[in-house]
Formats: C-alpha cells, structure tokens, sequence
C-alpha cells in the first residue's frame, strides 16, 4: 500500500503539512529526520508505523532544551550530516540497513537534553548526572538514556516491530555511537581508526571490507564523531552562525562559573580573539586529523569538505592578524 504523501493518512492534512513543513521552522528536526527514513525507505523496510515516528520526533525535539548550540537545530543538523556522509562513495556499499537505521537515529538523538554545560563543568560543581554516571562520559550516557527512555511509551515505540534480537544489536549499536560523541574519546576513537585503515592498506584490496562487529562499529563511531564535527566543514556563513551560538553557550558557562567562583574554562573566556585561535587551534589539533582521516578512506568524496575546511581555518587566521595588528598599533 502506497505511504499517503505525510507518511500517514490524517482528517487534517494542512495541520500536519505545516507542522510537518521545514520551512515553518517549528520542527526542523522531525522535518528533516522524517524525511531521511523516507528517502532511505526505513519506514518500509522496518515496518515503522508512521504515526510511531511523528510521535517519537516530535517527543525527541521537545527534550532538546533550549540552549544557544546543543538544541534541536545541532541535532537535526548532525542528523543531516550523517545522512550525507553515509552516502560517501567509499562507504556506501559497506553498510547495511539496520546499521544505517542504528547511525541516523544515534546522530538525531545524540544531544537531546543537553544543558549547555560541558562535562568539566557538571563534573566540577558535582551535578546530579555527575554523580550518576561516575563523571564518565556524563552527558552523552545521559543523551542516550534520554533517547531509550522515550521509546518506552508504546505509542513512540518505533521499534516495535523489529525481533528481540534486532532491537538488542541496534540498541548496542546506538549506545557506542553515543558515547563515541564525547570529545575525551577522540584520541583513541582517531588512533584506532588511523590503525584500521592502515592495516587495510596492507591487504591490498581497494576497498573497505570490514568484518567483525568491532571494525564495523569503529568506522560508524568515527563517522558520528565527523557528523558531529562538521560545522568547521560548512560554508562560512553557515559555520559562523555555529560558533556565534557556541559562544554564547560558552560564554553564558563562564558567567557561571565567575558567580561560582570557580576558575573559568578557557573556552568560556568573553574576549574577541579566543574566538579565532580557538577555532584556528581545535581544528589543527582536532578536526584536521580526524576529516584527513576520514577523506583518505572516502578519497576523493571529502575534498571538497577539506577544501572548504582550510579556507575556514585561513579566515580564522586572517581575522585573528588584523585583530592583533589593529590592537597592537
Ligand atoms: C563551532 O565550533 C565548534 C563546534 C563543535 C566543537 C566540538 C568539539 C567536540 N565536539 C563534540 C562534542 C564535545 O565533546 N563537546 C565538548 C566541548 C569540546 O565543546 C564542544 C562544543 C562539544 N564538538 C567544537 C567547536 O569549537 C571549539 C570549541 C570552542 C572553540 C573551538
Ligand atoms: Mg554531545
Ligand atoms: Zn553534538
């Protein structure tokens, strides 16, 4: 039977056009997620009931809480980005459905009920997330807790029709690539990845063949980590509107910890040249390496990403000397 143009027959096909409606902008992460099971034909290939899914999203972006980064527009976006990323062409033939229903639902709900606080932060002023989750990986155990949590109500279980078996590996498969999104797991995540790639170089054979479970989910939680990092790759007008709201995300933590009277993380620093040499020296020791990674597995599909991403670093740089030299001279 054909899936009615919403996804489900309803008496009020306006109402739900506009709710639906990306360009309304009051749901942009179940717009966009919507979507991307459509295009990838997971509604049908799970048997999902459409009215599952509009519930779980519409439940999902309601418990992004409204900070100036961390909010519904990352997590759509992340989503977005890994939508895209999975179509590289060097991976598109390595992975299967359900680990591609495991990675786009991971990315959509891989920050829900962030509090715009970082780790440090809820870990230092011994928040309750701290405290339950043994200060490790705090948020992201708490995002991915958030996530299941919701899919308990029947009526949001957009999994129910998968066996027990399924759900178990998808469930596993969500939790690593969650997890995997904390940055203090980036210098392991990149030197297994770097280790992967490289013994594959060795064999010989020109494209990925991955087998055990592990190899698999270590290039999907690589992929999560780039998805999530991929704003320094956008182009400049969309990137700087990402580091204007982390500012204030930052900026707003800093406030905080002053009124603590605990010593301010040097991200959370108001001043107008952290900006730049934050972003010039993250994407140098951090991002650099990980999409130079990522582009010699998907050779040549990243170029454009790596391109762009040194012309944003050139901006950075660029910006940064007239600052200084204006307030030198
Ligand atoms: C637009 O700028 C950024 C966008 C994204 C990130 C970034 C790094 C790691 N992640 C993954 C999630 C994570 O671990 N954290 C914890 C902390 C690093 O703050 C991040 C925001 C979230 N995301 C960093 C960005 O800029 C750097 C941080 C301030 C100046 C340079
Ligand atoms: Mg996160
Ligand atoms: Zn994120």
């Amino acid at each position: 039977t054909p899936i009615p143009e919403l996804g489900v027959e309803t008496p009020q096909p306006e109402e739900l056009r506009v709710e639906l409606n990306p360009i309304s902008g009051e749901r942009p992460l179940t717009a966009i997620t919507y979507r991307i099971f459509q295009e990838r034909d997971l509604i049908r290939t799970f048997s999902i009931e459409p009215h599952k899914l509009l519930s779980y999203l519409f439940a999902l972006e309601d418990s992004y809480q409204q900070v100036p980064y961390h909010n519904k527009l990352h997590g759509a976006d992340v989503c977005q980005s890994m939508h895209v990323l999975l179509n590289s062409s060097g991976i598109k033939d390595v992975f299967n459905e359900f680990e591609i229903l495991a990675a786009i639902f991971a990315a959509v709900v891989h920050d829900v009920h962030h509090s715009g606080l970082t780790n440090p932060f809820l870990i230092k002023t011994k928040n309750d997330l701290a405290i339950l989750y043994n200060n490790e990986s705090v948020l992201e155990n708490h995002h991915v807790a958030v996530a299941f949590k919701l899919l308990q109500a029947d009526e949001r279980n957009i999994f129910s029709n998968l066996s027990a078996e399924q759900m178990e590996t998808l469930r596993k498969r969500v939790v690593d690539m969650v997890l995997a999104t904390d940055m203090a797991k980036h210098k392991t995540l990149l030197a297994d990845f770097q280790n992967l790639l490289e013994a594959k170089k060795m064999s010989g054979n020109d494209y990925l063949t991955l087998e055990s479970y592990d190899d698999r989910i270590l290039v999907l939680k690589n992929l999560i980590h780039c998805a999530d990092l991929s704003n320094m790759t956008k182009p400049l007008d969309t990137y700087s509107k990402w580091i204007d709201r982390l500012m204030v995300e930052f900026w707003k933590q800093g406030d905080a910890e002053r009124d603590l009277g605990l010593d301010i993380s040097p991200m959370c620093v108001r001043s107008p040249t952290t900006k730049d040499k934050h972003q010039i020296g993250f994407i140098n020791s951090f991002v650099h390496p990980l999409w130079e990674t990522w582009g010699s597995l998907v050779y040549p599909d990243a170029n454009t990403i790596l391109e762009t991403l040194a012309q944003n670093r050139e901006w950075h740089e660029a910006s940064l000397a007239a600052l200084t030299s204006s307030t030198t001279d």
